[in-house]
């Protein structure tokens, strides 16, 4: 759910604030109606995980590229949501970019937080907040985020986040690079899992737009009337997303809510909406959440890669024949996202929309 920030008020109070307070109850405009309740609806005890995906086939020695491929693809149909382990990220550089983020929301001051706070008059929409869309008389998110623009590298502006701790900056800019990297990387597995050309669908996105979002949910009074983030799918490429071991993502599949337990190390991959168009609905973007809990406060880092506003996204030809025919109408991606931040999220509502 990238650039949430765009349109943050400032002034919003913080659901840090709001639960640093105990409260005994969640106030009103938290309460979850009773259909998107965590845990009134249909959810069972999770009769499985997201599938876990070993990428150190792809090392040269191991040569193991198609056995890989053959599971991406697998996952990629199954689920649109896998771990990767494997994959060649350090996890020191996973656990500084977590630490780093728990920092700056555990050990920074609320002054110091809201000097960070997004400018929705501005352009630059990065920064701390807490609202995702601007008129939101809907039910709100028991989170507060900072968002980060990171790529292209002439949108990169580090002394746009947090000078505290002292290496937030220089963390948060490696970990951008890793993850950009990673995402070509799949994209490329993608391609090849549908016996596509390796950069077809890297190509079809064109350059990386890339935002990091760092998700702050703290501890809740009532985890069963409320949502960390309400169900939606990312509305890029492609997502990575690092949890720390407090777990709370989950992801639907067969109607039925999946708690992704977290997997020390691993990277969640979450095919976001212009990989289902793309890809002609034969992968079908995400559909996930966020729950929150009682006792204790949850981090996630969520990489989003997108096209860039301009970008036509429709399905790759290579997938279309008089048998397959197109799915989806051509989008330009820009209005994709208008489109996103006007009707919110609602599940999977925007993509529905483009099905021919
Ligand atoms: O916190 C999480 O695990 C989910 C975050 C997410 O889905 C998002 O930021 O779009
Ligand atoms: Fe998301």
């Amino acid at each position: 759910m990238a650039s949430m920030a765009a349109v943050e008020k400032s002034t919003a109070a913080s659901v840090q604030t709001i639960a640093q307070s105990n409260p005994p109850q969640v106030p009103p405009q938290y309460i979850q109606p009773p259909q998107t309740r965590p845990f009134c609806s249909s959810a069972r005890a999770p009769a499985a995980n997201i599938p876990a995906i070993d990428l150190s086939g792809l090392d040269p020695t191991h040569r193991d590229r198609v056995r890989v491929r053959a599971q991406i693809g697998r996952a990629c149909r199954d689920w649109g949501a896998f771990h990767v382990t494997n994959h060649g990220v350090p996890s020191s550089l996973l656990d500084r970019a977590r630490a780093v983020g728990s920092s700056f929301f555990g050990d920074s001051s609320m002054d110091e937080k809201l000097a960070y706070a997004c400018d929705p008059s501005s352009s630059a929409t990065e920064g701390y907040g807490s609202r995702m869309l601007e008129n939101d008389d809907s039910v709100l998110d028991w989170r507060d985020y900072f968002d980060h623009h990171t790529l292209p590298l002439s949108r990169r502006d580090p002394s746009r986040w947090p000078s505290s701790p002292p290496d937030y900056r220089e963390v948060m800019a490696e970990y951008s690079d890793r993850m950009g990297l990673l995402a070509k990387q799949l994209l490329g597995l993608i391609s090849e899992s549908l016996g596509l050309p390796t950069l077809c669908i890297e190509h079809a996105v064109g350059e990386f737009y890339q935002n990091i979002t760092i998700s702050y949910y703290p501890p809740c009074p009532q985890p069963d009337l409320t949502l960390g983030l309400q169900a939606h799918s990312d509305m890029g490429a492609i997502t990575l997303l690092i949890q720390d071991d407090v777990g709370g993502l989950q992801v639907l599949k067969d109607g039925e809510w999946v708690t992704v337990e977290p997997l020390s190390d691993a990277i969640v991959v979450l095919l976001a909406d212009q990989t289902e168009i793309m890809t002609n609905g034969i992968y079908r973007s995400a559909e996930h959440r966020a729950i929150t809990n009682a006792s204790r406060a949850r981090l996630s880092i969520a990489t989003f890669h997108d096209p860039s506003k301009a970008r036509k996204i429709s399905p790759v030809s290579e997938l279309i024949s008089d048998s397959s025919p197109p799915r989806y109408r051509e989008v330009v991606y820009g209005d994709y996202v208008s489109s996103w931040y006007t009707k919110g999220p609602e599940g999977k509502r925007n993509i529905d929309a483009l099905l021919l």
